[in-house]
């Protein structure tokens, strides 16, 4: 048995700094990981699918310049666009090795599971600690669809392993990962179709935002097919052959599943550590992300927060600083996320509903793409801002930017309401023309009735 000052299960976006940082100001500190270092982030998951959209797109933005005048031949090397992926990839795992071992980090390769309130077994290594940190991360959740098990369909885990362009690609699923990827594919030139169980890509969001998309996705050639499921898959000679509940069948070499994912808990053997889990599997956690154990703490994906890498990364932030005595929480941050699709998603915040549904007075304003400069300028003609305000405060509750780079863009909102700004120190800003940034203040001036179109030369 191993004694150590800190074990953390799960080398997740979360326990790889907390785990670097213990040991790099001196104490003994035990990490095990069952898979590839650095979690889903680095290895199937934000990195690899963003440098694959970083071809993706660029394909797609070379066909999108036919609207300027410009004919580009695009020729997809598809071998070389997943080396490059792959190549990034792995720097990324690297660079995580270097960092813990260059921290003093014990790295055990094997999985995790309690054998005791304070000691975890992996491999042949038994530890106990006087704090324990689970960052297990999620899987892919795959559907229990007849015929589905035995073929070689794809996840986001093995997507990045792709050897060949398929001709053709069927997605089942039309959140995150099913738009991400299968705009991807398709703007690489497999001929794509999304099966979407609801009625509308995105469903979480406002519905003008699932609009938007679904006209981009048309205008890239992929195939919707909503409010319909799967009832059956085959997979012969190569290919996988779909029915669907709404009578048709759909056919295509390859097949991403992509429907949401799982707690990665079912190794821990939780119960050894009294530590509660919640019907879904995920792990309990309160306001300073303690589990029901005093010993052990849970961060990021497996503990319910929302799965995103800066959120994992601040769990990180606030647990340390509440391990050091200080006085955090994990609820009071502003949220902002992104989906990488074209035209991107850069949200943060509440929406109007959501506002409303807390009682809240509040108010929303819309500045649509044909009436910001730089959009016409560019070209891109899908998207719109939107802003939402406390009409009894002022304050910025939320945005919603639908358009070009908006995941960029976004951060200005998140500042502003982390800063507890109004919507009125926004309307005094003077921007820079012609940027998409001019129209932020734009935006907010529809709030004291100014008319549209707001950016000079409209
Ligand atoms: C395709 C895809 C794209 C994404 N894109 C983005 C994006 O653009 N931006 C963004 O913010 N987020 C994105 N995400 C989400 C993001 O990857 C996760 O929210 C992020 O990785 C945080 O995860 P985590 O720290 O909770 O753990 P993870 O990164 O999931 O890591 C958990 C680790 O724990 C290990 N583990 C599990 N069980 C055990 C055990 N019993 N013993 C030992 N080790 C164990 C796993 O092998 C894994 O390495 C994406 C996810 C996917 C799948
Ligand atoms: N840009 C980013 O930050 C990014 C990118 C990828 C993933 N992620 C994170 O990873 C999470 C998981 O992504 P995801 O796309 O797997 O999940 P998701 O929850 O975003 O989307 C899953 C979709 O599959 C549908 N679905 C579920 N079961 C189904 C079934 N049996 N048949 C058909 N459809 C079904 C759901 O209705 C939903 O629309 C995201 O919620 C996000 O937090 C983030």
């Amino acid at each position: 048995m191993k004694t150590a000052d800190l074990i953390v299960i799960g080398s997740g976006q979360g326990g790889i700094p907390l785990a670097a940082d213990w040991a790099k100001a001196g104490s003994k500190v035990v990490l095990f990981e069952r898979d590839a270092l650095g979690g889903s982030c680095i290895n199937y998951g934000c990195t690899p699918s963003k440098a694959f959209l970083a071809a993706a797109h660029a394909a797609g933005r070379a066909r999108q310049a036919a609207s300027l005048g410009i004919q580009a031949q695009v020729q997809i090397d598809f071998p070389t666009v997943m080396e490059r992926v792959r190549s990034i990839r792995d720097r990324f795992n690297q660079g995580t090795h270097k960092r813990l071992d260059t921290a003093g980090v014990e790295i055990v390769c094997a999985e995790a599971a309690f054998t005791g309130e304070r000691t975890v077994t992996g491999g042949d290594v038994t530890a106990e600690a006087p704090v324990i940190v689970i960052n297990t991360g999620t899987s892919a959740l795959v559907p229990d669809i007849p015929g589905l098990a035995n073929t070689p369909y794809l996840t986001n885990r093995n997507f990045f392993d792709l050897q060949a362009l398929p001709p053709r690609l069927l997605v089942v699923g039309g959140g995150y990962i099913g738009m991400e990827l299968g705009q991807g594919l398709a703007r690489l030139g497999s001929q794509t179709d999304i099966i979407v169980r609801g009625d509308r890509l995105l469903d979480r969001e406002e519905s003008e935002v699932s609009d938007t998309l679904a006209e981009a996705f048309k205008r890239d050639g992929i195939g919707l097919h909503f409010h319909t499921s799967v009832q059956q898959v085959q997979h012969i000679d190569g290919v996988f052959t779909l029915n669907l509940s709404n009578g048709e069948t759909l056919e295509a070499e390859a097949l991403l599943v992509a429907t949401g994912r799982k707690p990665n808990t079912d190794a821990l053997n939780v119960a050894a550590a009294e530590i509660e889990l919640d019907p879904q599997g995920y792990v309990k956690i309160d306001d300073r992300f303690h589990t029901t154990n005093p010993h052990v703490y849970a961060i990021g994906d497996v503990a319910k927060q929302p799965a995103f890498t800066h959120v994992s990364w601040e769990d990180y932030r606030r647990l340390k600083a509440i391990l050091c005595g200080e006085e955090r929480t994990k609820s009071d941050r502003v949220l902002g996320y992104a989906v990488y699709t074209e035209p991107q998603v850069g949200r943060v915040g509440m929406t109007l509903a959501e506002a409303e549904k807390q009682g809240i007075n509040a108010r929303a304003v819309t500045l649509p793409m044909a009436h910001i400069a730089r959009g016409i300028e560019w070209g891109h003609d899908l998207g719109f801002y939107r802003l939402v305000i406390d009409r009894d405060t002022d304050k910025i509750l939320g945005a919603t930017l639908v358009g070009y780079e908006t995941a960029e863009l976004v951060h200005v909102f998140l500042s502003l309401m982390e800063a507890g700004a109004t919507w009125q120190l926004l309307e005094q800003s003077v921007h820079i023309h012609p940027t998409y940034g001019e129209a932020l203040p734009s935006l907010a001036r529809l709030l004291i009735g100014e008319d549209m179109p707001t950016c000079p030369n409209m």
